[in-house]
Order: C-alpha cells, then sequence, then structure tokens
C-alpha cells in the first residue's frame, strides 16, 4: 500500500549557531490527523526545530513541505495563510479586549474583512456566534466578557488556542502548551487538544510526558539535535537509548 503523503514533511533538516549545530540532519514525516510530540532532554534541539518548521527560524540546509509544497523559503504569514498555524503567532491576545472580543479578532483576521464589510449586522452577528462557540469549546464560555488581562493563566493559554483555532488551521503547532498550568487546566487543554486530532492534525514539543503519553500518536525524541526514536509512546520509552538520553535530565 503505498504511503499516504505527510502533511508536514522535514528533509536533512540543519542548524547551526556560529558552527554549534543545533539540529542536525532532521528527517520528520507528520501524518495527516494525528498528535504528534516532540521529546527530548533539555538542549536537545526542539525549540530550535519547532521554531524551523514554524519558519522562525532559517535552516542552515535542509528542507520542510507543507502539504507536499516546498515551504522552506516561506515567512510565517505564508505559511498561516496556507493552513499551518503556530499557536501564539498572529492571535497574541489583547489584554485589554474581553476574551469574546479577541476571539472575534482572530475572526476578522481569517476572514480578511473589510472595515465596512465587519461593520455589516448579519456579518457581526455571526462572528458573535462563531466566537461563542469557539470559547464554548476551550471552556471558556462563562470568562467571554472578562478583559483578557484579568484571566489565570491557565485562562489565558486556553484562550490563545481559541483564537488560534479561529484561523481554521488545518496543522496546529503547539509549543509547550501545557507549560506553567495547574492540573485542572492540562485536563481540560488535553482534552480540547485530543479533540482537535482527526479534523486537524496537531504537532507539539511538550516537556510533560503524561500528556505527550496520553495524547500522542507518534513521538519522535530529540538528543542533540538528531532524532534518537521514533514511535508510539510504548515503543519510545521501551527504548533502552532513550531511557538513557533522560538519565539525569530533570524529565527523568
Ligand atoms: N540562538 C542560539 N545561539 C546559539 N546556540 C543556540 C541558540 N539557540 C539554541 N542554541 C543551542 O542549541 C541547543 C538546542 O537548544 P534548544 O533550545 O533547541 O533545545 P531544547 O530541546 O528546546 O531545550 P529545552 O528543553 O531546554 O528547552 C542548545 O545547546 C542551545 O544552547
Amino acid at each position: 500500500m503505498p504511503e499516504i503523503e505527510p502533511i508536514l514533511e522535514a528533509r536533512g533538516l540543519t542548524r547551526a549557531f556560529h558552527g554549534f549545530v543545533a539540529v542536525s540532519n532532521v528527517n520528520l514525516r507528520v501524518r495527516r490527523g494525528t498528535i504528534h510530540a516532540l521529546i527530548g532532554p533539555n538542549g536537545a534541539g526542539k525549540s530550535t526545530l519547532f521554531n524551523l518548521l514554524t519558519k522562525f527560524l532559517s535552516p542552515s540546509s535542509g528542507q520542510i513541505f507543507f502539504k507536499g509544497k516546498d515551504i522552506t523559503g516561506l515567512a510565517p504569514p505564508e505559511i498561516s495563510r496556507r493552513g499551518m498555524v503556530r499557536s501564539f503567532q498572529i492571535s497574541s491576545v489583547f489584554p485589554h479586549l474581553n476574551a469574546h472580543e479577541n476571539v472575534r479578532v482572530a475572526l476578522q483576521a481569517r476572514n480578511r474583512d473589510t472595515f465596512a464589510f465587519w461593520r455589516s449586522d448579519s456579518r457581526l452577528s455571526s462572528l458573535n456566534a462563531e466566537a461563542a462557540r469557539l470559547l464554548e469549546r476551550v471552556g471558556l464560555g462563562d470568562d467571554a466578557h472578562r478583559p483578557a488581562a484579568e484571566l489565570s493563566y491557565g485562562r489565558k493559554r486556553a484562550l490563545e488556542l481559541a483564537t488560534t483555532l479561529a484561523l481554521d488551521p488545518e496543522l496546529v503547532l503547539l509549543d509547550e502548551p501545557m507549560a506553567g498550568m495547574g492540573r485542572e487546566d492540562i485536563g481540560r487543554t488535553a482534552a480540547l487538544i485530543h479533540s482537535l486530532a482527526g479534523s486537524r492534525t496537531v504537532l507539539m514539543v511538550e516537556h510533560n510526558l503524561g500528556v505527550v503519553a496520553d495524547l500522542s500518536d507518534t513521538i519522535t525524541v530529540l538528543r542533540r539535535g538528531e532524532v534518537l526514536a521514533e514511535g508510539s509512546y510504548a515503543e519510545v520509552s521501551a527504548n533502552p537509548e532513550v531511557q538513557q538520553a533522560y538519565m539525569g535530565s530533570h524529565h527523568a
């Protein structure tokens, strides 16, 4: 059976900083509709790889393909128009706007409405309905009219996720979505990420291995800039080299 084309593919991706190779010849294939996690001990190159894939950094060599097209030379706004959105990329939360208004601004950005169109009553009510639906989805229905600045850290991250989803991405890239969250917010965010798979694809860097184990279809383990192992959580966690790589790291 021919292999289905991956939604995102990296070939020979390499990035050096003044001679130090932080990401070395990484080949990665992210399958459509799956949740794919990048893990690895401190300094393994996760952030650098994530920044390369989302075009925040340029590779020293190698290529990136999204939906079969070479996007290596494209800037972040162009790849987001094509359906690959890094959470918090465009959709930074405006602290003085309330949660509902923040999501509406993101919806407006997606639709690139003209000001006149944006003001039309029917347009406004359909945007309002969609914003309310997205806020419910991330568990912020009751906080819709609170200024973003007043939301807890975890709730702010949920709002960021809602504004990301407002852009209707095919591929969502999440940079440590659970960082700084308490247990309740982690549970809620994990359920939300889980619900995205199928209709969307998720690629995330995440340190919380419990979350990674529960959510991921595929895990790529990096060590010293290289892919050390790839597979399901059961596969990679049983790999002695992976266990070795995590020894002595605070993630162990
Ligand atoms: N701009 C830079 N200049 C020089 N070295 C860098 C730069 N960015 C990253 N590095 C180095 O590249 C290596 C990989 O860093 P990176 O932040 O990608 O790792 P990481 O796996 O995300 O680590 P952590 O889990 O600690 O966030 C590290 O040794 C780091 O010091």
